[in-house]
């Protein structure tokens, strides 16, 4: 808010038919040279801040007035733009709006021109005329006034109606010191409620004390602009120097400035604007609006007004653009959600169906063990193997799910399912060559004396076949009482 753009000029000249002297422009009755120009301003361009002082420095004759006149709305310049976004209060010594009338009245007139209820309006001419301290001047018509009460006058006004703009021209030098301090005062005040300022003037102290800015005029020419100290220190450089010339050498500068502003080439300002124009992305043919709107027109900066469009434009775009990659960050943090949850589930699935084979397995095999432990006690040992060997596939099971769920590690899981699985088809293996054996046999009961020969031969069958049937190595293995298997 403090630094909101107040005011911007851009470009500004003004020129006029040359006249010989300048107490002829006052008296504006003497004849104008035709076939010359007079440029009192070449090329300025100046922005303004909210609650900013901006200093206009310069000789006499530089043209701040000249400037401050176009600022004001009462001239207007030959070329270049004005984009005014404030109400400009003028105070200089030709302000007051009827000179005819006394003081009192230019107040009124002024307030009521404002439009404020009766109220503030009659609040507000109070205020001036303490402020003012004119006195008896209140009652005298302002023609009358010295520069000074006149300055008091342009002052008070400029000061109190409702300023936002405020432009005071070579005033402060008129006024004395304990009416400055007042000024001073309220400047300050209303500087820091916003209200912008322009002064004018040929003293340093004046500027230096309120301005933060300052624009050195120089025969109608933008000298120097910047920080208000630099431009002092520079404007003093140039002072000094002026100084030490002799008045020969000083008239020979002063014709040859004099010569410059009345030879001055416009166009050159003209280039200026339309270096700006293809900065910003104006081509040729944007050309023809653009002279019109420097040389014609002369209202707001087209190629500001344009840049603003293309911001306003481009605001709702970025917005957008935004919108977008959001909403692709979230499309693609919902869909690494949804692929880890489905790598979960898989894992987990692959996990319970290796448990349940390791179990369905572990479970076959203790059933058949148990079937063959009542058959016979040759039975039993192999039972008893197949046994030991499911009770080693139950352990190594149970052990790899433990495992398993305390981890849910799938490579556990995996070696656990792994282990059961090898375990189980060996002791099935077995089982079944050793059932495929037994098939077709009888049982019957070791007698004192028998030997695998001779079984062999009463159940025609080989020594070999009995000894596998039976699991024998020899007939050592034979004890009378013991149950063994031979062919039907
Ligand atoms: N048509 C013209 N022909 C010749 N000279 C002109 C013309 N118009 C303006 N001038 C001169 O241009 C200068 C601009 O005067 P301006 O009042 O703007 O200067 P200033 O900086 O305010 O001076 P000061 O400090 O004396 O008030 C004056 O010297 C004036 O004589």
């Amino acid at each position: 808010m403090k630094f909101m753009k107040k005011m911007e000029i851009k470009y500004i000249t003004k020129c006029a038919p040359l006249l010989p002297e300048k107490k002829d422009l006052v008296k504006a009755k003497l004849p104008v040279a035709e076939t010359k120009n007079f440029w009192e301003l070449r090329g300025i361009s100046l922005a303004i801040n909210q609650g900013e002082g901006i200093g206009l420095l310069g000789t006499n004759g530089s043209g701040k007035s000249a400037l401050i006149n176009i600022l004001a709305g009462h001239e207007k310049q030959t070329t270049g733009f004005i984009t005014m976004e404030a109400k400009v209060n003028l105070a200089s010594i030709h302000s007051i709006s009827d000179v005819n009338l006394t003081g009192l009245e230019n107040i009124k007139q002024a307030v009521f021109a404002a439009k404020l209820d009766e109220f503030k309006a009659n609040h507000l001419i109070n205020a001036i005329i303490n402020f003012s301290e004119l006195g008896e001047w209140l009652y005298r018509p302002v023609k009358t006034y010295s520069l000074g009460v006149t300055a008091r006058l342009a002052l008070s006004l400029a000061l109190y109606v409702e300023p936002q703009l405020v432009l005071i021209d070579s005033l402060l030098g008129a006024i004395n010191l304990s009416f400055f301090k007042k000024v001073a005062q309220r400047i300050d005040n209303l500087k820091d409620r916003g209200v912008s300022f322009v002064i004018a003037d040929t003293n340093v102290i004046n500027i230096e004390r309120f301005c933060e800015r300052t624009l050195w005029l120089q025969f109608g020419q933008a000298q120097d602009f910047g920080a208000t100290r630099d431009v002092m220190v520079q404007f003093e450089y140039f002072s000094s120097w002026y100084q030490a010339l002799a008045l020969p050498e000083k008239n020979e500068y002063l014709a040859q400035k004099e010569h410059e502003r009345q030879t001055f080439d416009v166009g050159t300002v003209y280039e200026e604007f339309k270096v700006e124009q293809f900065k910003h992305g104006f081509t040729r043919k944007d050309e023809p609006r653009m002279r019109k709107a420097f040389y014609k027109d002369r209202g707001a900066d087209p190629v500001n007004l344009a840049v603003t469009e293309e911001t306003k434009k481009a605001a709702p775009t970025a917005h957008k653009t935004k919108k977008k990659q959001r909403r692709k960050l979230k499309t693609f943090i919902v869909s690494g959600v949804l692929v880890l949850v489905l790598i979960f589930l898989w894992a987990a699935l692959s996990h319970k169906a290796a448990v349940a084979r390791t179990w369905e397995s572990v479970q076959s095999t203790f059933g058949k063990k148990q079937a063959q432990t009542s058959s016979s006690s040759k039975k039993n040992s192999l039972a008893q193997s197949q046994k030991n060997a499911s009770a080693a596939a139950k352990t190594s099971a149970a052990q790899a799910s433990s495992k398993a769920q305390a981890s849910s590690a799938k490579a556990a899981s995996e070696s656990s399912a792994k282990a059961q699985s090898a375990s189980a088809s060996s002791s099935k293996a077995a089982s079944e060559s050793q059932q495929a054996l037994l098939k077709n046999t009888q049982t019957i009961n070791v007698q004192s004396g028998d030997t695998l020969e001779a079984l062999a031969e009463k159940y025609a069958t080989t020594v070999d076949k009995l000894k596998a049937i039976n699991k024998l190595s020899s007939d050592s293995d034979l004890k009378a009482g013991d149950v063994i298997h031979v062919p039907q």
